[in-house]
């Protein structure tokens, strides 16, 4: 059903688990011996992190925050806003960002300032997905699954106005759904 509104598929659900399964054993070596906050960010990083913390071989404990700079739009306003913040005290913690996304690098680059300022350990950055053409900030991922085209992809926790994000492969709409919706 949702499948017929996707022109390409990018990253095949199948792809996306092995190169999970890699980045989980690559960070378990990396963190031996710490007990990490993994923080996944709201919402697109709910599926990949769900996936990866089971690959993580390792004492972790999780938490999440939500923090907005596209709204309903295709493109980042530039302005992080804080829509739920973390539960704990990051001070003196490892820290592993989980996101599903890096394209401008605006919102990891406002997340690692601030968790940087709150006198965290250590920060470092797991996505699923990197788009290094979106770039507008120098900022880079510790661990990445694929690079992905300057085109805006949905699924695997990617939406499009709030849809497509329980689409379990990575893909890119059809024209025709953005000319409808806007
Ligand atoms: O590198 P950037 O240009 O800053 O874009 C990346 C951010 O954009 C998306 O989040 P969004 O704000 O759309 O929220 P969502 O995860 O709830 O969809 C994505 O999950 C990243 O957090
Ligand atoms: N769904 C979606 N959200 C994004 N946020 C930043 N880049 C993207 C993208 O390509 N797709």
């Amino acid at each position: 059903m949702l499948e017929k509104d996707i022109e390409k598929s990018l990253y095949s659900r199948e792809e996306i688990a092995v190169k999970t399964k890699e980045l989980g054993q690559q960070i378990t070596k990396d963190y031996a011996g710490k007990n990490p906050l993994v923080i996944g960010i709201l919402k697109g990083a709910i599926p990949f992190m769900a996936d990866l913390i089971r690959e993580m071989d390792m004492q972790l404990e999780m938490d999440f925050m939500d923090v907005s700079s596209y709204g309903e739009a295709l493109v980042s306003s530039g302005e992080v806003k804080i829509i739920k913040d973390l539960d704990t005290n990051v001070a003196g913690r490892d820290l592993l960002i989980v996101e599903d996304i890096i394209d401008s690098g605006q919102t990891l680059k406002y997340l690692v300032e601030l968790f940087k300022y709150r006198q965290a350990k250590s920060v470092k950055i797991v996505t699923l997905l990197d788009k290094p053409e979106g770039r507008v900030v120098d900022i880079y991922p510790d661990y990445s699954g694929f690079n992905v085209p300057n085109e805006f992809v949905v699924g695997f926790g990617l939406d499009y106005k709030e849809n497509y994000r329980n689409l379990p492969f990575v893909g890119v709409l059809k024209p025709e759904i953005y000319e409808t919706n806007n």
